[in-house]
């Protein structure tokens, strides 16, 4: 199976229990809230990768970047496996502010709004919440069943 390496990235308001979400207006996901992220460019490393796309999405300047977790997403009839690779970041620069490609907004950690996010995040969320490191690997059919799922606490990603 081809694999496509992604990032994923929570900014997390630690003091006032909030997480940073943002309306994809654009592309994959589009219309969904999710943390930011997107694609490697060729000699990026993933964390690399990840803080340029926080960048570019939000205009917020990551400054440590903490693994959460590595989720690997497959489509029912597509031979391209989705290996996402999640972080959070507590320490950052800069405000959140609307681009081309997401609209932000702060959430409290007890209202994400799951209904209107892609359907595996409210399995892991939780943990990712609670800084427990997981693996996880989800089967979809189309963009909003999910067939099959796994979810494992680790030890080390
Ligand atoms: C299926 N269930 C899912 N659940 C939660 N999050 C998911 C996801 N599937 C993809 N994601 C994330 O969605 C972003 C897509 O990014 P995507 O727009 O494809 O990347 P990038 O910005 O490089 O693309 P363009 O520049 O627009 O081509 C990226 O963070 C990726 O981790």
């Amino acid at each position: 199976m081809l694999k496509k390496v992604l990032t994923l990235v929570l900014v997390r308001d630690v003091a006032q229990q909030r997480v940073l979400l943002g309306m994809k207006k654009r592309g994959f996901g589009a219309g969904k809230w999710n943390g930011f992220g997107g694609k490697l460019e060729p000699g990026e490393t993933v964390e690399e990768a990840a803080k340029r796309e926080l960048l570019e999405e939000s205009c917020v300047h990551a400054e440590e970047l903490l693994p959460a977790g590595r989720i690997e997403f497959e489509f029912q009839g597509d031979p391209c496996l989705l290996d996402v690779h999640v972080f959070t970041v507590e320490k950052y620069k800069g405000n959140p502010h609307e681009t081309e490609e997401m609209r932000p907004l702060w959430y409290e950690e007890g209202e994400i709004p799951f209904d209107k996010m892609w359907a595996d995040d409210r399995f892991w969320f939780p943990l990712m919440l609670e800084k427990k490191l997981f693996k996880a690997r989800f089967l979809f059919k189309g963009h909003e069943t999910i067939l099959d799922q796994s979810l494992q606490v680790v030890d080390a990603l």
